[in-house]
């Protein structure tokens, strides 16, 4: 028999799933042999397995293969006991840590004075081991010291945070500091690294632990009784752990679920933006912020939205911590609040300038606006180091800002400028996303006293155009700073190299080109999503499925009319549109069209607000023709569901369109979109093609009136006449993925890219 040395190393399998190549060390021939099996070394890959025995096919008797059996049950259980018990070391690593870091003072971070960042705080704070500020050693500064995972925490006090500001240079920055941080660096980053893969390992291990597929394929018969040893086993530990804390659940239970789906690109990432839904928007931005983390958060990232506090959201807790900045001299104070929900950390950024702004988010004149995002954006660099959520701060390694249009374009240029050019936030990266390049951000050149930044830094804004001349522009200098360029489509992101499309900036994404891509947008399924919406569970509406489309669509049209007072038909087909009256969305072509539509048997509701001149005309048209159209002047998210549920067919002519959520909103619901085939439109409207039954909408190719009658003509025809290709259409649209996963798989590239740039 061939036997093995039971203290051995060693590896002796011929399985043909195992691929990598086992070293052998002991091997003893004997006669008879009828198994393979030994112990596995995994320490290739980081796993170490070492009382596992891989049993070999086939040869032997059975009163042997019945023991053997046993035993490889007993050491799986043995090795699920060892996992367990590592996973509990970890459980209790963690709650030490919280622990320990939640009795540090937060304020090791030093002053910056010069460039409007002051740090006065009367709370304490936790702070991450991955934030090297936080373990400098400068002399009065604080006291370094190593926590058990080999992460770096500081002790300082309000003392040391005096002497900071004191040493400020007249750069601004504290010299001294950045000498002494630099050395500190690498050190900190590899005793990061060290916490980071003992932590990885640790959660791997568990995972494969009890994964079948990482169970050699030989043990497949045992696994039904190891899984209920391993079910006993687990459910014990349960109970032990949660007596330890409550948070590392999700570590535990992390061993039932498959590894992260961005695997070993899992990264801390602060999405930041001037709205996030629901608690504020005014369009798809609010949307966007509200859902992409979350999508990211399902891949297994650390994933934080950072928004404004516009008002009193009753999910947010104020944190206690308290900071201070300087904006144009000014001296402001923020407080932070937190909540987490669906996996994200929502951080809400306070200051009496944000206050009662939830309906008017842009409003005020342009010095306004821009003092309140240079705030924002200042606190929002700075919150991985002071928000500690879940207890501990998301620190800056391995860590990438998302931010938003131009309202936080001014982040990547304070993370350069304040930070990166220090020696600070070396992780960091920035990623700014182009939502609507039509807003810029763009003022007089004396702007750049509002922003405090050096003087050098004037150039990244300065732009010229025939219209405007020389002027300030903050779109520009965020798209020059940032690490990467994310716009919402492909189709816009060819537009907006173009002179056409890209409105003064088409030069600078140009010269950009290599760090810039198109993601199309998705879609909210728990929001927007027939079967579950809230919106439609009440006042005769209903929720409704691809199978039960027909019935609950007509239900939803009845209840449409009747809550908006027109005359409640099945056959005459609802046009509706949705979203801000401006010229972008081409509301005024509507306008053109509605003599020609109203001598036809349509329904046409309208819901938006925007520009004056537009939302009268809403109120005339529903005055002159008031058994036929609906304008309802206004913000209501309720009343955008139920169009999109309760409509036939959803208008959107607009003059450009990035990417356009309604369109994809409308598909879901089994509600025909008719579009100008321009930006996100064409990416994601496939025109309908009678002849091959093909597409999911109708298109135009001119945002001109004439040309968007005669695709509604078609839509109207096919709705009246051929119901089977309409049910067809309607079939194809709900039927596609238009989840935010797909879009969260492309921003992951996108953050490793950035990531890995320096
Ligand atoms: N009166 C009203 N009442 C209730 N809800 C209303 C409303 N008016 C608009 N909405 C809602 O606001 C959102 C609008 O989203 P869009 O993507 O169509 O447009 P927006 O131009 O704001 O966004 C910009 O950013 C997004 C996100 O990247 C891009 O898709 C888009 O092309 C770009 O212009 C939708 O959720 C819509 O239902």
């Amino acid at each position: 028999m061939l036997s093995l040395g039971s203290d051995t190393t060693v590896l002796l399998f011929h399985t043909k799933n195992l691929k990598f190549t086992p070293k052998i060390n002991t091997l003893n021939a004997d006669s008879g042999f009828s198994r393979s099996r030994g112990r596995l070394n995994y320490g290739s890959v980081g796993l170490k397995y070492k009382h596992i025995r891989a049993v070999g096919k086939s040869i032997g008797n059975d009163e042997n293969e019945d023991e053997d059996e046993d035993d490889v049950l007993n050491a799986t259980i043995e090795k699920s006991k060892k996992v367990l018990a590592l996973q509990k070391e970890l459980i209790q690593q963690i709650a030490e840590r919280k622990k320990l870091v939640s009795s540090i003072d937060s304020d090791s971070i030093p002053g910056l004075e010069g460039n409007g960042i002051s740090y006065e705080s009367s709370e304490k704070s936790a702070s991450s081991d991955s934030n090297p500020q936080k373990g400098s050693t400068r002399s009065g500064s604080g006291s370094a010291v190593e926590n058990q995972n080999g992460g770096t925490v500081l002790r300082s006090s309000v003392h040391s945070r005096e002497k900071e500001t004191q040493d400020v240079s007249s750069a601004g920055i504290n010299q001294d500091f950045v000498e002494q941080k630099k050395r500190n660096d690498a050190e900190m980053a590899s005793s990061r690294q060290r916490f980071d893969e003992q932590f990885k390992n640790k959660r791997y291990e568990g995972k494969k632990s009890i994964r079948p597929d990482t169970v050699p394929k030989d043990l497949s018969s045992n696994i039904k009784t190891y899984s209920q040893k391993f079910e006993n086993l687990k459910r014990e530990s349960e109970s032990s752990s949660k007596e330890v804390t409550n948070e590392p659940e999700n570590i535990e239970s992390e061993g039932e679920n498959p590894p992260p789906l961005a695997g070993p690109n899992v990264m801390n990432i602060i999405l930041v933006a001037a709205e996030c839904a629901p608690w504020s928007k005014t369009g798809g931005l609010g949307d966007v912020a509200g859902a992409l983390p979350k999508a990211l958060a399902r891949r297994g990232h650390r994933v934080m939205v950072v928004a404004p506090h516009y008002g009193n959201y009753a999910e947010a807790q104020d944190i206690g911590v308290r900071k201070r900045y300087k904006v144009a001299g000014q001296d402001m104070e923020v407080t932070y609040f937190q909540t987490y929900i669906d996996g994200v950390d929502f951080v809400f950024i306070d200051s009496p300038i944000f206050q009662h702004l939830e309906s008017n988010i842009y409003g005020g004149n342009r010095v306004d606006i821009l003092r309140r995002m240079a705030l924002f954006c200042k606190a929002a660099v700075e919150v991985p180091w002071h928000v500690p959520c879940g207890g501990v701060c998301y620190g800056d390694g391995n860590l990438v800002f998302i931010a938003n249009d131009w309202h936080t374009a001014l982040l990547p240029v304070y993370l350069k400028a304040y930070y990166r050019d220090h020696g600070l936030m070396n992780y960091t990266r920035s990623v700014l996303v182009i939502h609507n390049i039509a807003h810029q951000g763009r003022g007089p050149l004396d702007d750049f006293n509002i922003v405090d930044l050096p003087g050098n830094y004037i150039d990244l804004f300065r732009m010229y155009d025939p219209v405007g001349g020389e002027h300030f522009n903050i779109f520009a200098a965020g798209l020059k700073t940032a690490d990467r360029i994310v716009t919402v489509s492909h189709g816009y992101a060819w537009e907006l190299k173009t002179s056409e499309g890209g409105w003064g900036l088409n030069g600078i994404i140009n010269e950009n080109d290599w760090k810039f891509r198109g993601i199309v947008n998705g879609v909210d399924t728990k929001d927007w999503n027939p079967q579950f919406d809230v919106h439609l569970k009440s006042e005769g509406y209903t929720n409704y499925t691809l199978e039960t489309l027909q019935t609950g669509k007509r239900q939803c049209k009845a209840a449409l009319q009747k809550e908006l007072g027109l005359p409640v038909r099945e056959d005459v087909p609802i046009i509706a549109f949705i979203g801000r009256l401006d010229q972008q969305k081409g509301v005024d072509l509507i306008g053109e069209a509605i003599p020609w539509m109203m001598s036809h048997d349509v329904q046409l509701i309208m819901l938006g607000t925007g520009r004056p001149d537009l939302e009268e005309m809403l109120r005339q048209f529903e005055w002159q023709h008031h058994d036929k159209i609906r304008g309802w002047v206004g913000f209501s998210v309720k009343m955008a569901h139920r169009i999109t549920a309760g409509a036939d067919i959803l208008l959107m002519p607009s003059r450009f369109e990035p990417c356009g959520l309604n369109q994809l909103y409308a598909m879901n619901y089994g509600t025909v979109p008719v579009v100008h085939a321009v930006g996100g439109l064409r990416d994601t409207v496939q025109p309908f093609n009678p002849f091959d039954e093909s597409g999911v909408g109708w298109t135009f190719d001119r945002a001109e009136a004439n040309k968007l009658k005669a695709a509604l003509w078609n839509c109207i025809l096919t709705y009246r006449d051929y119901k089977k290709s309409w049910e067809g259409i309607q079939r194809r649209g709900m039927s596609q993925d238009l989840s935010w996963d797909n879009a969260a798989e492309q921003y992951e590239e996108v953050l490793v890219a950035a990531k890995y740039q320096w």
